[in-house]
C-alpha cells in the first residue's frame, strides 16, 4: 500500500492552465500558499520539458484565451494540455476568473469540454468562488461582495459585460454537456456527501457540475472532494485547498515552499489598461505619489507611434526616480463612447499594444526593472511585448497578487501582475513600498 503510494507522488504533479496572466499568478501564489512549489510560463510551452521541473510540484501555464475566438482558445489550451502530459504531470486545473468571464459563447464552457476531452474525462467541478476576495456562490448564484455578479460592476466590463449571476444557466449556454449544482447543503454535510452527490449527478448524465462555497472550510470540503478528479476547474481560492486535499489522498509529497522578495533595483513604472473600479479607485489614489501620463485613446488609434514619441519625450522630462505611471483606466461612460467609435475589440487591441510598446520602450531605454501591471488582458499583452516566459513567485502583496521574478530574462524584471478588481486603494503604494 505505501509502496502504491509512493509511485503515485511525482513531481511536477499539477499541470495547470490559466486563461490569463494575472489570474495564473493568482492561482500559483495560492498554491505556494498550500505547500507546492510553482513555476509560471507564459504562453503556450514548447520544447521538451528538462531537468528542469524536477523540483516543482506545479506548473501554471498562463495563456490569454479569456476574450479570444473561442477555437483559438480550444487549440492553446489542448496544446499546452499535451505539454503537461509529455511533461508527466498527474492532474490538470483550468484556472478562470472568480467572477467567471466570459460570454453566451464561451470560453469557459468549450475550453473545458475540450480538456474533459482530450484528457478522458466524463465530469469536473466548476468552482469560481474566492471567498477571500468576496466572490461567493450560493445554490449556483455568484456574488461580489454584497452584491449579485450582474450589479457589482462587473455588468460593464469592456470586454465579457456579465448580466447574469446564475451560474448554472450560463454555462448551459455555453456548453453541450448537461450542468447541475453541487449545493451548499450538501458541502456542509461532509465531502463523502459530496462525493455521493457527484456520482449521482454522473448517473444522471450530468459531467459540468457548479460547486457553491461561501467560505474556505466549503473549499476544503470541495477540494477533498474532488482531489481524485483528473481535471478540476475553478479559481484560485479552491486550488488554495487542493495541495492538502493531494496529500490527504496520499497523492502528494510535503514540500518546502519559498516565495522570496525579486532582488531586482531600477525604476518603477504602474501600468494601468483595466477600467474596473478598483483599478479606477487605485489610479486616482497613486497620482499625488508619481508622474501619470492618461492615454489619449483617439490619438493612438490615429497614429501610435506619434504618441509613443510623445510619451518618451515626457518621460525623459520627469526626475530622474520618479516612478511613472501609464493609464488607459476610465469609467463605463467613456469606455462606452470609445467603443462605440472604435469598435470594442479594435480599441482594446490598440491600448493592449500601445501599453506593450511604452513596457518595452521604456525598459529599454530609461532602466524600468519594477513594473506593477493592473489587468488581465493589458498584462498579458505586455509581458509577451517584453518576451518574458517564466516566472518566479514571491510573496503576497495582497489576495491573489504576488510578486515575481522573471526567470531567464535579460534584464531580470521584477513583476506585480494586479487583477483588475484586486487589491485596496492604495495597492499600487504599497506593491512599490515592498520593494525598497
Ligand atoms: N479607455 C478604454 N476604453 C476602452 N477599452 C479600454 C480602455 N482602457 C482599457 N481598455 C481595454 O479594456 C480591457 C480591460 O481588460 P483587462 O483584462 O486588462 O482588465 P480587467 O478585465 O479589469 O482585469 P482582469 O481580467 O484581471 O479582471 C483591455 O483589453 C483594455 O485594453
Ligand atoms: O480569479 C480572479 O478573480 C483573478 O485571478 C482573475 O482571473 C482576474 O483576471
Amino acid at each position: 500500500m505505501i509502496e502504491s503510494k509512493k509511485l503515485n507522488t511525482r513531481t511536477p504533479f499539477l499541470g495547470c492552465i490559466a486563461d490569463d496572466v494575472t489570474g495564473a499568478t493568482d492561482l500559483a501564489i495560492n498554491l505556494v500558499q498550500g505547500g507546492m512549489r510553482v513555476v509560471q510560463m507564459l504562453g503556450v510551452p514548447s520544447g521538451e520539458a528538462a531537468d528542469q521541473f524536477r523540483d516543482v510540484d506545479a506548473i501554471v501555464v498562463a495563456l490569454k484565451t479569456r476574450s479570444i475566438p473561442k477555437e483559438n482558445a480550444i487549440d492553446q489550451s489542448i496544446k499546452s494540455a499535451r505539454w503537461l502530459q509529455r511533461v508527466g504531470v498527474d492532474r490538470f486545473f483550468f484556472k478562470y476568473c472568480s467572477t467567471f468571464d466570459s460570454t453566451n459563447h464561451g470560453n469557459i464552457g468549450p475550453v473545458a469540454e475540450a480538456l474533459m476531452e482530450e484528457l478522458n474525462v466524463s465530469q469536473t467541478i466548476f468552482c469560481p468562488a474566492f471567498p477571500r476576495a468576496g466572490r461567493t456562490v450560493y445554490r449556483g448564484h455568484l456574488f461580489v461582495g454584497d452584491q449579485l455578479l450582474n450589479e457589482s460592476g462587473m455588468q460593464n466590463h469592456p470586454l465579457n459585460p456579465m448580466t447574469d449571476p446564475n451560474l448554472v444557466r450560463f454555462l448551459t449556454k455555453q456548453s453541450t454537456k448537461n450542468v447541475g449544482l453541487l449545493s451548499a447543503d450538501t458541502i456542509r454535510t461532509s465531502s463523502d456527501a459530496c462525493s455521493d452527490r457527484l456520482a449521482n449527478l454522473s448517473c444522471d448524465g450530468v459531467s459540468l457540475v457548479i460547486a457553491d462555497a461561501g467560505n474556505d472550510s466549503d473549499l476544503a470540503t470541495v477540494a477533498d472532494a474532488v482531489a481524485p478528479m483528473r481535471l478540476v476547474t475553478g479559481g484560485s481560492g479552491l486550488a488554495r485547498f487542493l495541495p492538502q486535499a493531494y496529500r490527504t489522498a496520499g497523492d502528494l509529497k510535503s514540500s518546502e515552499s519559498t516565495a522570496e522578495m525579486p532582488k531586482v533595483s531600477g525604476r518603477s513604472l504602474i501600468l494601468a489598461g483595466s477600467c474596473s473600479i478598483a483599478t479606477n479607485a487605485q489610479v486616482q489614489a497613486m497620482q499625488p505619489n508619481c508622474s501619470t501620463w492618461f492615454i489619449d485613446v483617439p490619438a493612438i488609434v490615429a497614429d501610435s507611434q506619434s504618441e509613443l514619441d510623445r510619451l518618451k519625450a515626457w518621460a525623459m522630462a520627469t526626475e530622474r526616480d520618479a516612478t511613472l505611471m501609464v493609464a488607459s483606466t476610465s469609467t463605463p461612460d467613456v469606455v462606452a463612447k470609445l467603443q462605440k467609435q472604435f469598435g470594442a475589440e479594435s480599441v482594446a487591441t490598440k491600448i493592449e499594444s500601445f501599453l506593450g510598446a511604452v513596457a518595452k520602450m521604456l525598459v529599454a531605454q530609461m532602466n524600468v526593472r519594477q513594473l506593477v501591471l493592473a489587468g488581465g488582458e493589458t498584462s498579458g499583452a505586455i509581458v509577451g511585448a517584453l518576451g518574458v516566459h517564466s516566472l518566479r513567485i514571491g510573496p503576497e502583496i495582497c489576495v491573489g497578487v504576488p510578486w515575481t521574478e522573471t526567470i531567464g530574462h535579460e534584464p531580470a524584471l521584477a513583476l506585480a501582475l494586479k487583477s483588475g478588481n484586486f487589491g485596496s486603494e492604495n495597492f499600487f503604494l504599497l506593491a512599490l513600498e515592498m520593494l525598497s
